[in-house]
């Protein structure tokens, strides 16, 4: 490249939250960005971001003005160019950016599904009536409403290290993470049991990591074209075009997941209303380049269906 490399000296700045699973991620992209130019890993700095999500852990986000919480500042550090890349769970992210931002590259996708935690049961079938579960996700708990209605459900906020000490001091007899993450920390000794997507459809996005940089910054490009992983690409711009077309936050009950089979994509998408009294489901097969159009005509199709209040 015609750009400068980076230098111990003047290391390329890798942005993230603090939690975890995020700095476990903002490790993983510096050692593909490492690998992918024979860097060593001190031409890579990971600078921690305070962000207000992480701030404030006693209330349901829902009840809190949910926009940008985990990223407003993150975004804020990439324009002021204090960081030159941020690295995020996509599922996490708004399908735009902020004026002057992209976010076009994704690290190979982990595990997709959702996992069952629990220290008593393990799996969703063998707890009886009345039996609790953890979870702070709209989506989850209207599948749950929908599928297992005698489950109990109890708000469960927090990071995955929160949540499995409430596990642990029996707030819940289970409770639901992304496998992606379980696996990404490491989680062993922790009892965890992925769900198939048939039995509950994943999050748009779930377990891939994008990354976001600023619009014309050629070496950012170039390093992060160096890492981009297209198949995830493909399945994540089908899957983000559904949710943009449903015009969906991280509060709304929307499940999505693409996948691939050759140049084949199948999609499918689920939007639920809260309670879980009504679930709709669609599913489509496309070449891979029209992931998108897939994604956005399957939103128009399950809007029109929903009809008006749907989700209210
Ligand atoms: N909303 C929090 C969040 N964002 C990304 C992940 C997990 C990793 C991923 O899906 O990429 C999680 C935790 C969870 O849902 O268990």
């Amino acid at each position: 490249m015609t750009e400068k490399m980076p230098t111990p000296d003047a290391p390329f700045k890798i942005g993230t939250r603090g939690s975890p699973l995020a700095l476990a991620q903002a490790h993983e992209t510096r050692a593909r960005l490492s690998a992918a130019f024979d860097l060593p890993q001190e031409a890579f700095e990971i600078t921690v971001i305070k962000v207000t999500g992480d701030q404030i852990l006693d209330k349901p986000l829902r009840e809190i003005d949910g926009k940008g919480l985990f990223t407003r500042e993150i975004e804020e550090a990439l324009l002021a160019g204090d960081i030159d890349i941020a690295v995020h769970s996509t599922k996490d992210m708004p399908t735009r950016q902020p004026d002057g931002l992209v976010m076009d590259c994704y690290l190979p996708r982990e595990d997709v599904r959702d996992a069952f935690v629990s220290l008593k049961y393990r799996s969703l079938a063998e707890m009886p009536d009345g039996a609790v579960v953890g979870t702070s996700s709209t989506r989850r708990r209207a599948q749950l409403a929908a599928r297992f209605p005698h489950l109990q459900v109890v708000e469960f906020r927090g990071n995955v290290q929160t949540r499995l000490k409430k596990l642990a001091d029996g707030v819940a007899d289970a409770t639901f993470l992304a496998t992606a993450g379980l696996n990404r920390l490491g989680m062993a000794d922790v009892p965890y049991f992925p769900i198939s997507p048939d039995d509950m459809l994943p999050a748009i996005a779930q377990g891939a990591i994008g990354i976001e940089r600023r619009i014309g910054d050629d070496r950012a490009d170039r390093m992060l074209a160096a890492i981009h992983d297209a198949p995830t690409g493909h399945r994540l711009a089908a899957e983000r075009a559904l949710l943009a077309g449903l015009d969906g936050s991280c509060e709304t009950p929307i499940g999505g997941l693409a996948e691939l089979d050759g140049d084949t994509l199948h999609l499918r998408g689920e939007i639920l209303r809260h309670d879980g009294s009504r679930v709709l489901t669609e599913v489509a097969t496309g070449w891979v380049e029209q992931g998108p159009d897939m994604g956005r005509d399957m939103a128009a199709k399950l809007l029109a269906e929903a009809g008006e209040g749907f989700f209210d």
